[in-house]
């Protein structure tokens, strides 16, 4: 699976997303170390504040099915650049990828920056910071 791949994962996911009230999908694929695509959707609800984001949706349905070591995630949304992931997706994705861990950020133009999430959150709270 390369990243075009997983990138193209993303657009399938993305045509599932349920955004009755912003009217904006959002699409996300994850890659596991075992070599397994698990995709996801943002998820919207009527109580605005319960919104599943894509990104989330992709790496909650992985860890659910016992995959919780994430190699790479692609994203896209219809945005003018590459889609910028939201501060709550950042911290989900640093308790399940390494630090240097891809993220594909793109768009249906296929703009795309290829970057890491300790790029998208430095100094990201972890379990390091209360296990002794
Ligand atoms: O990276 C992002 C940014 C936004 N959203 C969703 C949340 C909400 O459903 C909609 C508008 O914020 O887009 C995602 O799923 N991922
Ligand atoms: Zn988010």
């Amino acid at each position: 699976m390369n990243d075009k791949e997983l990138i193209q994962k993303a657009i399938e996911a993305r045509n599932n997303a349920y955004v009755p009230y912003s009217h904006f999908p959002v699409g996300a694929a994850v890659l596991t170390e075992n070599k397994e695509v698990y995709i996801g959707c943002n998820i919207e609800n009527a109580s605005f504040g319960l919104t599943n984001c894509a990104e989330r949706t992709a790496v909650f349905k992985a860890v659910s099915e016992g995959s919780s070591n994430i190699t790479a995630v692609a994203v896209v949304a219809d945005t003018d650049g590459p889609v910028s992931p939201c501060g709550a997706c950042r911290q989900v994705l640093s308790e399940f990828l390494p630090p240097n861990g891809k993220v594909i950020l793109t768009n249906l133009k296929g703009d795309t920056e290829t970057t890491t999430i300790n790029e998208l959150l430095p100094g990201a709270f972890g379990a390091e910071d209360f296990y002794e």
